[in-house]
């Protein structure tokens, strides 16, 4: 039998959605240390930087007219609008990515993973959700970024945002970040196994 080698044709790409504070920031974070080959796909917005996020890092800051021109010249894979901010997927960070041979980690929203859905259908979708509404107020007001006008709204969208979870390949529900993490760790290394993704040679 000749040696057998795995070799995938290209990276994969994972895309992340879930309510606000459900803790997909965290767990992309920590799943990027465990997976060495998982790369953060940094995101556009208008959204004004929190406390301690740096530009070219958390977000490539824009404001609007920078990001509408930006829309007009075609530069977005994807892009919405979220809770009153633009925000959106650069084709030149994914290409750069992809290029690298790495697996790009996209954590989108809904309306941003549904465009990416309907453009590469082979990607892998993963819905983080908390376990309970409860537990997400719990955690956006412990994390402080907010105003309570932004967490009331951020909460409303969440419950809404639940109902498009049959969209999705998967869904980790966050309690315990380690079994989070261990689970989305389960998904991208299996995903990375698919047939069809694995040329043998
Ligand atoms: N469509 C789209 N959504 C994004 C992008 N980057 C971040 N988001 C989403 O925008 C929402 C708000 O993100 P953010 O202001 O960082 O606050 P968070 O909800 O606390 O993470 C979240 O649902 C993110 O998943 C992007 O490039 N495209
Ligand atoms: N499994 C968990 N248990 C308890 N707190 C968590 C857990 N995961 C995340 N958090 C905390 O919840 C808050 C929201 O997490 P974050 O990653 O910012 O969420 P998101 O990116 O989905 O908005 C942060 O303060 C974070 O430390």
């Amino acid at each position: 039998m000749p040696e057998i080698k795995e070799t995938c044709d290209q990276g994969l790409l994972i895309v992340i959605s879930g309510p606000s504070g459900a803790g997909k920031g965290t767990l992309c974070s920590a799943l990027q240390r465990k997976m060495p080959n998982l790369r953060y796909s940094i995101s556009a917005t208008t959204r004004p930087p929190r406390k301690g996020e740096i530009d070219g890092v958390n977000y490539y800051f824009f404001s609007k007219e920078e990001f509408l021109k930006k829309v007009e010249a075609g530069e977005f894979l994807e892009w919405a609008e979220v809770y009153g901010n633009y925000y959106g997927t650069l084709k030149s960070e994914v290409g750069k990515l992809l290029k690298q041979g790495a697996d790009v980690l996209l954590e989108i929203d809904i309306q941003g993973a549904m465009q990416i859905k309907k453009k590469f259908p082979q990607a892998v979708f993963i819905f983080i959700v908390p376990p309970s509404l409860e537990e997400l107020r719990k955690r956006i007001i412990k994390r402080g970024t907010d105003s309570p006008e932004v967490i009331e709204k951020r909460l409303r969208c969440a419950a809404d945002e639940l109902s498009f979870i049959d969209e999705y390949d998967y869904v980790v529900v966050n309690d315990e970040l380690e079994k989070a993490l261990d689970k989305l760790v389960a998904i991208i290394t299996a995903e990375k196994c698919r047939s069809r993704r694995v040329r043998l040679f």
